[in-house]
C-alpha cells in the first residue's frame, strides 16, 4: 500500500454556544481535513484545527507544511514501513505539530486498514466505549450556572469550566457553579493561563476552605512558567494538571523530574499525533502519573483519533476531554466513532473508519 497523492481541504462547522476561554473566543471549528490516498484505494483521513494561541499554527502555516515539506517526502512511501514514516513527517521540520498530526494520524489511519483492524486494536486493544466531559465556557455567572445545568440534562457528569480572567470573579464562578452542581456532576477548572502562580493558591485555597472539591486545576499559569507550576503544586490539595506547558515528551520529562504537576494533558496537536501521545502515556505510565487526553477546539475527525488513543492507553489516561464534537451545531463526518454527548464508542470496522464527509471544501 503505497502513497500516492494527498489532498487538502477545510471542514468548518458552527458551534453551538460561543467557546469562550481565557485566551479566544470562536464559533466554529474550522479543520484543515488531509486526505491520503494509495495504489490499493485506500484513504486515510486526518485534520487539525489552528489553535494559533496555543500551538502557534494557523491554517495557512498547516497547508503550507504540508503541501510543501511533509507531502513531498511521503510520496511513493509505503504504508507497511509505518515508524520510517513517522520519522519522516516528525523529522521533516522543526514545530509545526498541528500539521504533524493531521498527516500522521491519517498514515496511522491506513496502517489499521492495512491490518483490516480498528485503529485502537492496532494500538493495543481496549474496551471502545469512553465518557467525556463538557466545556463550559467563561463568562457571566448566571450563564455559566445556567450552561452547567444544561449540560448535566444532557448526561454530562463532568464539567470542565474555564477560569482564568479575573481572579475574584473566577472565585465567585466556581462557587456558583458548585453550589448548583453538587452532587450531580464532577468540576475540573481551566485557567488556560490566565492566572499568577499566587493568585492560583490564593483562589484554590479560598476554594479549598469554602467546601469547594474539584478534581484538578488545569495550567492555571503561563506556558513556560514552570516554577510557577511548581509553586502551586506544592501549595494545593487540588490535584494540579499542565496543558499548555507539555507539548511532547522532553517537556513531560521535564516536569515529572521538576515535580511541577500532577497530571498532564496529552493533545495529539501539541504532541505532533499519535505515536509521541503514546510515548507521553508510557513515560506518565512508567512514573505512576495520570494523564488526560483532551482536544483543542476541533471537529471529529482529529478527535476520533485521540478518541482511538484512548481506548487503547486507558490504563493510564483515566481523564478525558473530548468534547469537540459535542459542542458542535452538528457532525458532518460518518465514522465507526459516534460521540453521543458524554458517551463516546468506536464500531468495528478497519483504521478511523471514516466513510463521508459533508460541506468537505477542497483546496486547490
Ligand atoms: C475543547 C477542549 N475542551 C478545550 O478546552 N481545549 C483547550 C482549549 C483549546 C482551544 O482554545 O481551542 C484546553 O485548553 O484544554
Ligand atoms: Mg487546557
Amino acid at each position: 500500500m503505497k502513497i500516492t497523492d494527498i489532498r487538502l481541504g477545510m471542514l468548518r462547522v458552527p458551534l453551538k454556544t460561543a467557546f469562550k476561554t481565557a485566551l479566544r473566543t470562536v464559533n466554529s471549528t474550522e479543520d484543515v481535513v488531509i486526505i491520503v490516498e494509495t495504489d490499493s484505494g485506500n484513504t486515510g483521513y486526518g485534520a487539525a484545527p489552528a489553535t494559533a494561541v496555543i500551538t502557534g499554527d494557523i491554517h495557512g502555516s498547516i497547508i503550507e507544511a504540508i503541501r510543501t515539506v511533509i507531502k513531498p517526502r511521503l510520496l511513493g512511501q509505503d504504508i507497511a514501513d509505518l515508524n520510517h514514516i513517522i520519522r519522516l513527517i516528525q523529522g521533516s521540520i522543526m514545530k509545526n505539530y498541528s500539521a504533524k498530526a493531521a498527516v500522521e494520524m491519517a498514515v496511522y489511519d491506513l496502517f489499521a486498514q492495512l491490518y483490516k483492524a480498528p485503529l485502537y486494536k492496532i494500538l493495543g486493544g481496549g474496551v471502545p466505549k469512553i465518557t467525556t466531559d463538557l466545556t463550559i465556557s467563561v463568562d457571566y455567572i448566571d450563564k455559566m450556572v445556567a450552561d452547567s445545568l444544561s449540560a448535566i440534562d444532557r448526561g454530562f457528569e463532568t464539567l470542565k469550566v474555564k477560569v482564568g480572567k479575573d481572579i475574584g470573579v473566577d472565585i465567585e464562578r466556581v462557587k456558583a457553579i458548585y453550589a448548583a452542581v453538587e452532587g450531580k456532576a464532577l468540576i475540573r477548572l481551566d485557567a488556560n493561563q490566565g492566572w499568577t502562580a499566587k493568585e492560583a493558591v490564593y483562589a484554590l485555597h479560598k476554594l479549598e476552605d469554602a467546601g469547594v472539591r474539584l478534581e484538578l486545576v488545569e495550567q492555571p499559569v503561563k506556558a513556560y512558567d514552570l516554577e510557577g507550576l511548581k509553586y502551586i503544586t506544592e501549595r494545593v490539595h487540588t490535584p494540579v494538571m499542565a496543558d499548555e506547558s507539555s507539548f511532547g515528551p522532553r517537556e513531560v520529562i521535564e516536569l515529572i523530574k521538576m515535580r511541577a504537576a500532577d497530571i498532564i494533558n496529552i493533545k495529539l496537536m501539541k504532541t505532533g499525533g499519535i505515536a509521541n501521545a503514546i510515548k507521553i502515556a508510557d513515560i506518565c505510565s512508567f512514573y505512576d502519573m495520570q494523564c488526560m487526553i483532551g482536544c483543542m477546539l476541533e471537529g471529529s475527525i482529529s478527535v476520533a483519533a485521540a478518541v482511538h488513543v484512548a481506548v487503547a492507553k486507558s490504563d493510564v489516561i483515566t481523564k478525558i476531554d473530548l468534547d469537540g464534537p459535542s459542542l458542535c451545531a452538528f457532525d458532518p463526518v460518518t465514522s465507526s466513532v459516534s460521540f453521543n454527548d458524554a458517551d463516546i464508542t468506536i464500531a468495528d470496522a478497519p483504521g478511523l473508519g471514516i466513510t463521508a464527509i459533508e460541506g468537505l471544501e477542497m483546496l486547490a
